[in-house]
């Protein structure tokens, strides 16, 4: 089974105003809500794909709700925890001349509501992969991640992280099986800006050398690169196509890899090019990727 862990789900309200001006009312032209939070959307592209996952992480009020029943609505099981009070965030993506987009707090988390995750990770075994990822609200310690892997380690399942800076950076140490930071997060970790394909490859050895298995950075319109557990790297460019909502492209990447791995027995070039393409056809629809878009760009990238 694939566990995915959303600490701070959302309902992503993505909108198109033509020409965005601040201090002055704009209207919308496009709008529409969406499910969202990182391991939420892992979770609807596996479903997409024919993987059954359970979503895990934390929900209140009546977002929480809404955003429980859309994702029953994608075909998804979860057994999120209710927090007491606040609500689950609305993250709002407006598209216009620029790309902007306004994440919400989310609701605080206390420490009953922490211990009732960890009894839910209780039944995790070797067969199992642990997808742990965005970001954390601010009540909790950046240790969070480290102290699930640690938690789950003698279970032996694979975890995969995906996360920024110190979240991140904790968590090498216990060997994540996966790690998907962009090249932005990489570079915002060793201080450097990082363009290219060739740039991005030295700093995800480093990466490697503090304890991550597989490293997959991706670069948006540019593709994205893998180092894998046995050190080969894999470069792909991005396929071709319009973008028409790029908000869930990594998160589409990550289950892509993963699906790629379980279809293929680990072969690590499959898994890369499914994750690419998974990514990219989420960029190029209004919704996360279907099986059917994903597989056509996989065969034209062969
Ligand atoms: N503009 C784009 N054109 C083509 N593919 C894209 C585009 N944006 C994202 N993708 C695909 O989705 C993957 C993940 O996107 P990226 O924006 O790097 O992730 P994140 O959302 O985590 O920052 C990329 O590696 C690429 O395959
Ligand atoms: O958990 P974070 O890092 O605050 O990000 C949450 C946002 O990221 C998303 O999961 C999209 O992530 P990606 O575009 O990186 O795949 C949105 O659905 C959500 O609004």
């Amino acid at each position: 089974m694939i566990y995915t862990v959303t600490f701070n789900p959302s309902l992503d309200y993505i909108i198109q105003v033509d020409h965005f001006t601040t201090g002055q009312i704009n209207k919308t032209t496009y709008e529409k809500i969406l499910p969202g939070g990182k391991g939420i959307n892992v979770a609807i592209v596996l479903a997409n794909f024919g993987h059954e996952s359970t979503a895990l992480g934390f929900m209140a009020g009546f977002t929480g709700k809404e955003i429980e029943h859309r994702l029953e609505n994608f075909g998804c099981s979860s057994s999120f925890i209710q927090v007491k009070e606040g609500l689950s965030r609305i993250n709002v993506k407006m598209k216009s001349d620029e790309e902007t987009e306004i994440n919400g707090m989310g609701p605080a988390i206390q420490q009953e509501d922490i211990d009732k995750l960890f009894d839910q990770l209780k039944v995790l075994t070797d067969q199992d992969v642990l997808v742990i990822s965005g970001s954390i609200p601010k009540t909790l310690p950046d240790t969070m991640y480290e102290q699930i892997i640690e938690y789950v380690q003698p279970n032996h399942c694979k975890v995969v992280v995906d996360a920024t800076n110190t979240l991140l950076m904790k968590v090498l140490r216990y060997h994540p099986f996966l790690i998907k930071p962009n090249n932005i997060e990489l570079g915002e970790i060793f201080d450097v800006t990082l363009n290219t394909q060739e740039e991005v490859l030295p700093y995800a050895h480093k990466l490697q050398e503090l304890g991550a298995r597989n490293i997959l950075v991706s670069m948006a319109g540019q593709g994205a690169v893998l180092l894998d557990e046995n050190g080969k790297e894999y470069r792909l460019p991005a396929p071709k196509g319009n973008v028409i909502n790029s908000v869930g492209a990594g998160d589409s990447m990550v289950a892509g890899f993963i699906s790629g791995c379980i279809e293929s027995n680990y072969d690590y070039e499959y898994a890369f090019l499914k994750g690419v393409c998974s990514g990219s056809a989420s960029a190029f629809s209004e919704n996360l990727c279907t099986k059917e878009e994903v597989e056509t760009l996989m065969n034209i990238m062969k």
